[in-house]
């Protein structure tokens, strides 16, 4: 089936599927294979869906919302101590005035954390340089560092499962993905959006339609303003609900998987005046070269992606969001193979 022509509109009802995380450690392996495929076919058909009964305690949830709530609430002076510009591996905060290059943001506002895998101050990556890897940098705001570090471990290891339960579903080999991702460029994001008081129009947008650059997202929010593009154009609202998992396919896992599974673009409006969210970008090795595999790949689904290197993908993308990678440069002319696919409607 040749999905991005298929008439199927995916939630043209609202919703997203809702999907119970329960099985997916069954005994069972019946009970176990249906959440893995139901999964995959809501990855397969909408690139967007929910997850509930994930096992992770709502109590550290709203612990990782309030240690990331008390350090935005700090003068932008204590916070820019922490600047991402003077991380050599992408750690920090992100404020306000980091313009990026979304085409469609009128009224971008927003300020966040980035982090990630908390590897030594002596990793050969990050000692060679390399501007992905490396140690995290912890303000010293009370709980953060412990807070966020044991969320991050929890998000982790959730993503391996929903990668698990997606080679499952696939029919590859059991770590065919999994096990190009024990030193991963994934990341963490602490989001703070605060919506300017000029901004009258509660519809416009803050952060801008993209698709997400990494395999997988898992994003959890509390307040409303995501919206994901449906297939026919529209954009639909993401409900709100503490208790779930946002879940969505990102362009390395579209390429992986040879475009039976959609990368989605979504953006966020300006709905709430204040809004928190954190995504866990879920991504592959730095190494790891992303190119169809070959058990998905046939005579009427040939290979319809150019390989790319997880990390060089990732930093590229990540280039043409941050002024501060680009070394004083403004051309922001970089080719993203995924972007032909924003337009949406309107509203
Ligand atoms: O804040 C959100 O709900 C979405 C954030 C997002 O799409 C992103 O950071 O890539
Ligand atoms: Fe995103």
């Amino acid at each position: 089936m040749n999905i991005k022509t298929s008439s199927f509109t995916p939630y043209d009802d609202g919703t997203l599927p809702l999907i119970s995380l329960s099985d997916l450690s069954s005994e069972d392996p019946v009970k176990q294979q249906a959440v893995a495929d139901q999964i995959g076919q809501a990855a397969r058909q909408f690139g967007f869906f929910r997850i509930c009964d994930h096992g992770i305690n709502p109590v550290l949830i709203e612990a990782a919302y309030a240690v990331a709530a008390l350090f935005f609430a700090q003068p932008e002076r204590h916070k820019m101590r922490h600047y991402i510009g003077n991380s050599s591996n992408h750690r920090g905060y992100v404020p306000f005035s980091e313009k990026g290059d979304y085409a469609d943001e009128k009224n971008r506002s927003y300020e966040a954390f980035d982090l990630g895998l908390d590897l030594p101050a002596d990793d050969p990556d990050y000692l060679a340089g390399n501007r992905l890897l490396g140690p995290n940098v912890w303000p010293d705001s009370p709980g953060f560092a412990q807070i966020i570090g044991t969320y991050y471990q929890q998000i982790a290891r959730l993503g391996q499962r929903v990668t698990g339960a997606l080679e499952q579903h696939l029919g590859l080999p059991q770590g065919a993905m999994l096990a190009q991702m024990d030193k991963p460029v994934s990341q963490l994001r602490l989001l703070h959006y605060l919506r300017d008081d000029e901004t009258t129009d509660h519809k416009s947008v803050n952060m801008g339609a993209h698709t997400d650059y990494e395999c997988l997202t898992l994003l959890h929010t509390r307040n409303p303003g995501l919206q994901v593009l449906a297939t026919s154009g529209k954009w639909i609202d993401v409900p709100v609900d503490h208790s779930v998992f946002v879940v969505n396919i990102g362009d390395m896992l579209e390429a992986w998987s040879n475009g039976i599974l959609r990368s989605t673009p979504h953006r966020v409006l300006n709905s709430s005046a204040e809004r928190f969210s954190m995504p866990y970008f879920v991504a592959a090795n730095y190494d790891t070269m992303i190119e169809p595999f070959p058990q998905l790949i046939s005579e009427s689904r040939p290979s319809g992606y150019t390989p790319f290197k997880a990390g060089e993908h990732l930093e590229t993308m990540l280039m043409r969001d941050f002024p501060y990678l680009r070394d004083g440069q403004s051309d922001t002319n970089f080719s993203n193979p995924f972007e032909g696919r924003l337009q949406g409607d309107q509203h």
